[in-house]
């Protein structure tokens, strides 16, 4: 018996056959291991940006309910606490233990400096009502300067955010890992870091990253960021699993992009295909394709009939052929939406991740 398939036995024996199907084979991949912790974290999330309050709470009650058990905000979805209260309503309502969840959230862009992190964290924990997060993940490698009332970014009159040039990842790394050993974070990770900047952080820690959360879909399949993440045990988690449909309204109509620099990977003849033939959706085959490579997804959807389509994605396989087929959609850099150019200044702040001349069109 393998060390793996020996694990798989115990949580059997201690959980069920039915709620833990850890990697006994990859079509119910449900939880992935995170390395140091050994935390089993779930393959699919519920994401939550641009789900705002009033519907949020009822969309993660509903979601919970159908079997959803991770869920992912930040500091400015600005929908912490009604998270916080769909959860503690749902297990009031005796439907489940907190322990059953996997919560994420992350150190905002205002927060990103070693003296905030206590301050926002604790404030987070309030908002969601909770004594611990199972994931904290810095936001963005940069940070900008706060407004101390609204807990916003300070604007100068040219438009362009207030960048805070002192950015120090290792310092705020230390302060996260006091938290851990206090309890009241899981376990650490790291948003839209690019290889470099998470290798400084790994040299140096004492906890190493156990996730790092990107834009990974269909058209950007991050494949040397994959490569770093696996050899040095980091589970990759993939924002925009279904290329972000809601972001093109959002950064068309808010920030003026071109349509066309957003793609409509849920029409693509090659998806459709595959969809047809295992009778499933678009959406299910670029979820499932990412889960199928050991990929976490956070889909976001706040509609009941999407969250349940969203989830429904762990019984059947791809051949490798239709893997391959999948694999080929992939433009790599070019694909690229979330630059953050849309903050603008942030292209001068020396902790910005991407290559500007390789970003997608404004
Ligand atoms: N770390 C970071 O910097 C970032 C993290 N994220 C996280 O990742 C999550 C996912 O990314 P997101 O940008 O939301 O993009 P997604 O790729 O998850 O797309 C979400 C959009 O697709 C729609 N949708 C959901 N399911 C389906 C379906 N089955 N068929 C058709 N349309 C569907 C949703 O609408 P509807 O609700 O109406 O169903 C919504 O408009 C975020 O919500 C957030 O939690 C996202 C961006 C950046
Ligand atoms: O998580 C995120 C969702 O998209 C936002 C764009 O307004 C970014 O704030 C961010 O990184």
């Amino acid at each position: 018996m393998t060390p793996v398939s020996k694990f798989t036995s115990w949580l059997r024996w201690c959980f069920g056959n039915s709620v833990i199907h850890y990697h006994s084979n990859l079509k119910n991949m449900k939880y992935i291991k995170l390395s140091q912790t050994n935390d089993l974290m779930p393959t699919l999330g519920l994401g939550t940006w641009q789900a705002p309050p009033d519907v949020v709470e009822s969309a993660v009650y509903k979601a919970l309910d159908l079997g959803y058990r991770h869920l992912d905000t930040a500091f400015n979805y600005n929908n912490e606490e009604a998270i916080g209260t769909a959860v503690t309503k749902w297990i009031d309502d005796g439907k489940g233990a907190r322990s059953d969840l996997f919560i994420t959230t992350k150190l905002p862009h205002v927060g990103n400096r070693a003296s905030d992190v206590r301050k926002f964290l604790n404030l987070q924990l309030e908002r969601l009502q909770m004594n611990y997060v199972d994931l904290y993940l810095i936001h963005v490698p940069f940070g900008f300067k706060c407004d101390p009332i609204s807990l916003t970014p300070t604007v100068k009159e040219t438009g362009d955010y207030e960048l805070d040039m002192d950015t120090n990842h290792g310092l705020t790394w230390q302060v996260m890992e006091e938290c851990q050993k206090e309890g009241l974070i899981r376990n650490l990770g790291l948003s839209n870091f690019n290889e470099k900047q998470t290798e400084n952080i790994i040299k140096n820690a004492q906890l190493k990253p156990q996730v790092l959360q990107v834009e990974l879909h269909a058209y950007f399949q991050q494949v040397q960021l994959r490569k770093f993440c696996e050899d040095n045990h980091i589970v990759l988690t993939a924002y925009a699993p279904l290329g972000s449909p809601g972001a093109k309204t959002h950064f068309v109509t808010k920030y003026k992009y071109s349509p066309s620099a957003f793609p409509d990977l849920l029409s693509l003849p090659e998806v459709k295909g595959i969809a047809d033939r295992y009778g499933k959706t678009p959406a299910q085959i670029l979820l499932h394709f990412l889960v199928q490579e050991q990929i976490v997804v956070i889909p976001k959807s706040t509609n009941e009939h999407r969250l349940k389509e969203n989830m429904d994605i762990y019984d059947f396989e791809l051949t490798p052929e239709e893997m391959d087929s999948l694999r080929k959609l992939d433009k790599g850099e070019d694909a690229r939406i979330f630059n953050f150019l849309f903050w603008k200044g942030v292209e001068n702040h020396p902790e910005h991740p991407f290559k500007l001349d390789q970003t997608a069109e404004v």
